[in-house]
């Protein structure tokens, strides 16, 4: 594995406490001849007040990494830490209550309840925690995700762009360890993917939050600081500060590899 420091060297962040990590990660689906290995062996660390990118071509592994390091899937062996927290030492209760407490989660489809304003939704998680918002926390992540004056609508009456800035601010309202987002722009066009893109971003910078996204999109990958690249369910690359030519470029010699190999 080769990885890149970019031109202006490493991340202010990348020696910080550790958020999640996954230490030789393995998940395999079906058996026999259906066997699929999904992760072959993954060890990666995300830093506090980092933000990731993960990208690989698809059937590559994201989606599965991002789901057993978010306790939303089981593995196969190896170790998923929150924190100091040992995922496969906990019950689902356990880990239900760990999702809840300790992770937001950005999807590509918004997952807001329709019947819901658009504040109820971001305090949703709060309010089936039992617990009362932080105020001034929660004023803060509604004005930088630009909402103030649509908090009282529901979701129908709100653009898919702003029905995700209120899916980004329910992820952030309960200060999680670490953020979660699953192509967050795939649903979006190219000026509001633009916008979430920012937000994620300014969480990192402004909030000090831990944002690990998945995405397809180089455009979206220059906006972390940096992008991590799996091939066949494992970490073949990392590119420390990215921008969208840089990531182009590398998939573009991916592409090029697989074809020759
Ligand atoms: N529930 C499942 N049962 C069997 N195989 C699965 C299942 N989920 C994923 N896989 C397989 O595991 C591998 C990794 O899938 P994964 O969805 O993590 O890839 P990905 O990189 O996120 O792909 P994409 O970019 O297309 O979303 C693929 O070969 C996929 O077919």
């Amino acid at each position: 594995m080769t990885v890149d420091q970019g031109p202006v060297g490493q991340s202010p962040a990348a020696r910080g406490p550790v958020a999640a990590s996954a230490g030789d990660l393995h998940k395999t689906y079906g058996s026999g001849e259906n066997r699929v290995r999904a992760l072959d062996g993954v060890d990666i660390a995300f830093r506090q007040g980092e933000f990731t990118a993960i990208m690989g071509p698809s059937g590559s592994g994201k989606s599965t990494l991002m789901h057993c390091v978010a306790g939303l899937d089981s593995f196969t062996s190896g170790s998923v830490r929150i924190g100091t927290t040992e995922l496969g030492r906990l019950d689902d209760r356990q880990l239900t209550e760990l999702r809840r407490d300790r992770i937001g989660f950005v999807f590509q489809a918004f997952h807001l309840l329709p019947t819901l304003t658009a504040l109820e939704n971001i305090t949703l998680p709060l309010t089936i925690a039992g617990r009362r918002p932080d105020r001034r926390w929660l004023d803060h992540v509604i004005a930088m995700v630009g909402l103030t004056g649509r908090l009282h609508h529901r979701p129908g009456e709100l653009s898919g762009g702003q029905q995700q800035r209120v899916a980004v601010a329910r992820a952030l309202a309960a200060r999680p360890s670490i953020v979660f987002a699953d192509e967050p722009t795939g649903n979006l066009d190219s000026r509001a993917g633009a916008e979430i893109l920012g937000f994620l971003r300014d969480s990192v910078r402004e909030l000090g939050q831990t944002v690990v996204m998945v995405t397809h999109d180089p455009v979206a990958a220059g906006y972390a600081d940096r992008a991590v690249f799996l091939a066949d369910g494992r970490i073949v690359d990392e590119m420390v500060r990215p921008s969208a030519e840089r990531v182009l470029d590398r998939m573009k010699d991916f592409d090029a590899r697989a074809v020759t190999v």
